[in-house]
């Protein structure tokens, strides 16, 4: 009997298939451990941005945790796209009874620009969910959001990460630097040491779900029993292919390709 890692994202989806469910299950497929997924939102949006949103039923989200939490293990978890805050505090009561490592990836806005969460479940993030995180992995704009200060250089987003950790109670924080400008350059605090993370910029503007695609790679390697700065290191391998191979299509920003980084992750 084959026995393998599982792994749970909750969060919206992306009809489109780069972003929010659809990157994840597709980055847990290709670095095989194995994908659950609970749906919060329904979310109509494309490579130009969100047309509408479904938020399902709060007994609904609750109903499809435990329908997974009761019958399989569940190794590591993420949240990505929580927009209100009663999912919030439905996901918080079952995050001790899944007893696993907690990827949060703080979705506030997508690429396009458009706000994916209300700004009460924004504080509720901030102030109940955050300390209940293995790992949290803002852009700078969501950094900035958490820690009320203005990110402008790498030295502020060195201080970003340790203030969330020390201030804020995550158990590690991932400042990812996308949005600087320069070599895409990531920063982990995991709660004693600083690690850096650097990749050359890739030009290119098909940056659709980056960030889900980063944090569920991250996730994927906790499941399989790696520790944070390792998981951390080779899931930004796995981002960095996925960018370089990413796909031209759609009008807007393109997706990234999760399995076309598969031969850059076998040379290695
Ligand atoms: N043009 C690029 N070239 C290389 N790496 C990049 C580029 N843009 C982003 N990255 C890297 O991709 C990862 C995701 O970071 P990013 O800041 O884009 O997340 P995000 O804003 O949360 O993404 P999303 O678009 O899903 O909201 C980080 O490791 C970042 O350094
Ligand atoms: C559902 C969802 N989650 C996250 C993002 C951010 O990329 C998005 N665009 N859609």
């Amino acid at each position: 009997m084959t026995q393998v890692p599982s792994v749970l994202t909750i969060a919206g989806t992306d009809p489109s298939g780069g972003a929010g469910i659809q990157a994840d299950l597709k980055t847990f497929q290709e670095l095989k451990s194995y994908g659950m997924s609970v749906i919060t939102t329904v979310v109509a949006q494309n490579t130009t941005g969100v047309q509408d949103v479904h938020h399902l039923p709060i007994q609904m989200i609750e109903q499809q945790l435990e329908s997974v939490i009761t019958d399989i293990p569940v190794h590591a978890f993420k949240t990505g796209m929580i927009a209100h805050i009663d999912m919030m505090k439905v996901i918080a009561e079952k995050i001790p009874k899944l007893d696993a490592p907690y990827v949060m990836d703080p979705v506030m806005v997508a690429t396009s620009g458009d706000p994916l969460i209300e700004e009460k479940a924004r504080l509720y993030l901030r102030e109940k969910l955050l300390p209940l995180t293995t790992l949290v992995t803002p852009n700078i704009p969501e950094a900035e959001y958490i820690t009320g200060d203005k990110i402008d250089t790498t030295d502020d987003m060195k201080q970003a990460a340790e203030q969330i950790v020390v201030n804020f109670g995550a158990n590690g924080a991932l400042i990812k630097g996308g949005h600087l400008k320069g070599d895409a350059v990531d920063f982990l605090y995991d709660g004693t040491s600083m690690h850096t993370f650097s990749s050359k910029r890739i030009d290119t503007t098909n940056t659709h779900g980056t960030g889900c695609t980063y944090s569920a790679a991250i996730t994927a390697y906790l499941s399989q029993g790696l520790p944070l700065q390792k998981a951390v290191e080779k899931a930004k391998h796995f981002v960095t292919a996925a960018i370089k191979h990413s796909f031209s299509i759609g009008s807007g920003n393109g997706p990234t390709n999760h399995w076309a980084s598969r031969e850059e992750r076998v040379k290695r």
